[in-house]
């Protein structure tokens, strides 16, 4: 689904009204948009319903909202957030509420509250900036402590910031946003997507074509829009068809990332696997990961041919996982940089390794992929996690542009960026997925796509989706606590015979 900013929002807003379609035609649907979502929800006859509107067209909304709702019979509070609207557009609104709607201040607003059956939040919207004052705090507070209330945000929940999907103080909490026009950022980039519940995208008057026509390099991706860069298997496919993939992962004390990594990696349809570990480790691999070939090197010794020649030969390298950072791995990681013709994975402690060198990962001629969760992202780009926080899109698109490295920042609502500006944003997975070795397993699988050939950008946020995916199967039957990233690797199965359709 495409993801668009506030400003490319507000330019098909001047070309629906240049196409004659009016600003009060767009609030008017738009707030017969968010009274829909409640009827739908609800009889609303009687029902207390508390509307907290701002002084802007967010809080115009609301207002619209305000009177389709009490016609419908219901019983509606609107709370005035920031005093009278300050819009000429929200002003007509509230004009048209007519009688028989409360209206009060928020100072005087608890209550209500505290005994709304819907609370809407209409307060800010995607021109919101900043934090949220912290005067609405308590009510906000209240709102969220009123569990038996169905809470619904207009546009974007308050105290999200539209473009970045940052949150800096409090947000309102929903468990419907009703988004207008197009998903927004602050509806799939975290922490603002975990504020909005579900969030629904509804049109109010602008004309589909000048929506098709704007061009849009930020997608959200769900397993259905992967399943196309799927072919199937030909059926004259031998394991060569199917590429080869060199791990260079895993040391003394870290085999489990090794095993994790290599068999996610084969449940992933990948043709051939090599491991390239230290000779120590070879009595606990073999066994872990029949299927795979090993090459073994001593870790005392500059990489040697028998390393050289493998990543001569793979069609993808995956680095990092379990690898440690003695002298010997960044060796290892330096060969691969300088001789791989495939693309390039790097995960973990690579990157740890490359955290002191980043203009390293210019060196390589091939496709590389970085997968570094929001610690190692911030030792490799020298910012601290606040800040990558507060714009965790724009802190992946940069380092992709920066070193011309597709870059997979993880965490909840995984951001893909490539150096063309093209951009991602997953929506599955869940935190059931934090625990040690969840990251193994994405690598594993981005390996695996990305030596059977298919294009980086798309392996990468295809393996990401896919991983979540499976981890949605895993919460489903084995619990958010239960769950184990081995348990990741056994639902891969599952997601792929989603992909084939079957
Ligand atoms: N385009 C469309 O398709 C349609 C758009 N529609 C609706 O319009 C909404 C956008 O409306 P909007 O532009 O009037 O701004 P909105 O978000 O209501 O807030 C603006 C006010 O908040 C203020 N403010 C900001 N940050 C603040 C802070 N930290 N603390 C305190 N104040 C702060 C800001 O002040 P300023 O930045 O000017 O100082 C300004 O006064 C959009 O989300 C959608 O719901 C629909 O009606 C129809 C279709
Ligand atoms: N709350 C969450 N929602 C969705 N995915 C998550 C969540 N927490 C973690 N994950 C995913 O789990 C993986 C964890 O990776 P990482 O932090 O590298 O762990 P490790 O290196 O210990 O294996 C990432 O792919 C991340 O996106
Ligand atoms: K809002």
């Amino acid at each position: 689904m495409r993801v668009l900013t506030a400003a490319e929002i507000r330019g098909l807003e001047s070309c629906a009204v240049e196409s004659g379609v009016s600003m009060e035609t767009l609030m008017e649907n738009a707030g017969a948009e968010v009274a829909a979502a409640v009827t739908e929800k609800m009889d609303v006859t009687g029902k207390k319903t508390v509307i907290l509107c701002g002084k802007g067209n967010n809080g115009g909304d609301g207002f619209v909202a305000a009177r389709l709702l009490a016609a419908e019979g219901a019983k509606v509070t609107v709370v005035l957030m920031q005093g009278a609207p300050a819009s000429d557009l929200a002003k007509q609104a509230y004009d048209k509420m007519g009688r028989g709607i409360e209206i009060i201040m928020y100072r005087t607003a608890g209550g209500a509250v505290d005994a709304a059956d819907v609370i809407i939040d209409a307060v800010f919207g995607f021109s919101f900036h900043g934090r949220l004052p912290s005067v609405m705090e308590p009510l906000l507070a209240r709102a969220a402590e009123n569990k038996k209330a169905f809470h619904i945000s207009v546009d974007i929940p308050s105290g999200a910031v539209c473009d970045t999907g940052a949150v800096e103080g409090a947000c309102f909490k929903a468990d419907l946003t009703v988004t207008f026009t197009a998903m927004k950022p602050a509806g799939v980039v975290y922490p603002a997507a975990g504020f909005g519940g579900m969030t629904v995208v509804r049109q109010v008057g602008i004309k589909e074509e000048h929506l098709e026509m704007l061009p849009c390099d930020t997608e959200s991706v769900l397993l259905g829009n992967i399943c196309p860069l799927f072919p199937k298997r030909d059926p004259e496919g031998h394991k060569g068809t199917y590429g080869r993939l060199l791990m260079i992962c895993g040391s003394v004390g870290m085999a489990g990332a090794c095993i994790m990594a290599a068999r996610a990696a084969l449940r992933s349809g990948v043709g051939l696997l090599n491991i390239a570990i230290p000779h120590a480790l070879y009595p606990i691999l073999a066994p872990a990961v029949p299927e795979a070939i090993f090459t073994l090197y001593d870790p005392t010794e500059a990489p040697g041919e028998a390393v050289l020649d493998a990543i001569d030969k793979a069609s993808a390298c995956l680095v990092g996982c379990g690898l440690g950072t003695a002298p010997y791995a960044a060796k290892l990681v330096d060969a691969v940089l300088e001789n791989a013709h495939g693309t390039v994975v790097l995960d973990a402690d690579a990157l740890n390794i490359l955290a002191k060198t980043p203009e390293k990962l210019l060196v390589p001629q091939a496709p590389v992929i970085i997968t570094p969760h929001p610690g190692e992202m911030c030792r490799l780009n020298g910012r601290t996690m606040a800040e990558l926080r507060a714009d965790r899109l724009q802190t992946a698109r940069v380092f992709a542009q920066t070193y011309r490295v597709i870059t997979v920042l993880k965490g909840a609502g995984t951001i893909i960026a490539a150096p063309s500006g093209e951009t991602r944003v997953n929506t599955t997975g869940n935190p059931g997925m934090a625990k040690g070795g969840s990251g193994d397993v994405l690598a594993g699988i981005t390996g695996a796509l990305c030596a059977q050939n298919m294009q980086p950008f798309e392996a990468a946020y295809s393996a990401v989706c896919i991983h979540g995916a499976a981890g949605d199967l895993c919460a489903e039957a084995l619990s958010q606590h239960g769950m184990l990233p081995t348990d990741l690797i056994e639902k891969l199965p599952q997601v792929f015979l989603q992909i084939e359709g079957k």
